[in-house]
């Protein structure tokens, strides 16, 4: 079964550019009305105006928001469900990879995401008057494997599986009617690979950044499209709850299992 998308309310974090611009836009392209959520004032004010001229200026909401702030993620959501009457689909996207003020990537990597995940629960759950929803919350295949140049954001993305998939099994045997999926990419083209910078915390070893070059040989560089592409299938798989989808250049798209 899946879900129509024509009508729905949508938030999407860090959604100014990159893979959360990606996501942004394969749900406006199939009729979804989305709240978009970035730190990037500029950015995200400069989506907003393309997005009005090609989906209408009633499509999309820009909110400025720093995911990590309590206050503010509150009350983005808050602002969403406000002026779309309602909150059907939330994606968790916003992410860094800095090593150096690791406890800033996890508070945006897995804190927010957990803010961000009960947020939405607060305004799906069926018991709350919601609709119900699903919840895509972006981890990494960092998530599913070391990613040994980034141990803090190796760390941040298993939380976001581990904490996905428990709350999708308590939605499941509490009848939320939210759905919670977890999206796994290997390495896209985007501005987070641009801004690493080396980890103070290991001395800066050839090794290192040979591993680092080893590990994209074998997943493989991919663009924004192909990874929107998996996200729009947890989104509209109305079957699929607590399910781990990796999308990397090396193996395509599947769903993960643990043994
Ligand atoms: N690029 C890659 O190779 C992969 C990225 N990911 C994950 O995908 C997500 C998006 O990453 P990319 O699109 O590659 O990054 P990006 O750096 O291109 O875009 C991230 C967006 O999030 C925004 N952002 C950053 N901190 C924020 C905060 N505190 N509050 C609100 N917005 C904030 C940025 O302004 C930017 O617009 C991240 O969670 C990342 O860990 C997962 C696997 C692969
Ligand atoms: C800060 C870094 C920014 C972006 C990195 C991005 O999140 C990314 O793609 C990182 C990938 C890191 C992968 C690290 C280890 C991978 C190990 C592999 O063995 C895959 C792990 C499990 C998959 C098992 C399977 O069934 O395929």
């Amino acid at each position: 079964m899946a879900l129509t998308l024509s009508g729905k309310a949508a938030l999407v974090t860090g959604a100014a550019q990159g893979l959360g611009r990606g996501f942004a836009e394969i749900l406006l392209q199939h009729g979804a009305k989305v709240a978009l959520l970035d730190v990037n004032e500029t950015a995200g004010s400069e989506l907003k105006a393309r997005f009005d001229e090609q989906y209408g200026a009633d499509s999309t909401l820009f909110l400025p928001c720093d995911v990590s702030s309590e206050e503010q993620l509150t009350d983005a959501f808050a602002k969403t469900f406000e002026r779309f009457g309602r909150l059907d689909i939330v994606c968790n996207n916003a992410g860094i990879g800095n090593e150096n003020d690791w406890e800033k990537t996890v508070a945006i990597n897995l804190n927010a995401v957990i803010r961000g995940t009960y947020l939405a629960l607060q305004y799906m759950r069926k018991e709350n008057r919601g609709h119900g929803g699903v919840i895509v919350n972006v981890a990494s295949m960092a998530g599913l494997g070391p990613m040994l140049t980034n141990p803090v954001y190796t760390g941040t993305k298993h939380g976001v599986v581990g904490f996905s998939r428990a709350l999708a099994d308590a939605s499941q045997v509490c009848n939320y009617g939210v759905r919670i999926n977890i999206l796994c990419p290997g390495f896209v083209n985007t501005d987070l690979l641009q801004s690493l910078t080396p980890n103070v915390h290991l001395e800066d070893s050839d090794k290192l950044k040979e591993e680092y070059k080893n590990l994209i040989g074998v997943l493989g560089m991919m663009e924004v499209q192909e990874v929107a592409a998996g996200f729009l299938e947890l989104v509209r798989d109305e079957s699929r709850n607590g399910a781990v989808l990796k999308v990397n250049k090396r193996s395509g798209t599947s769903f993960h299992t643990f043994s």
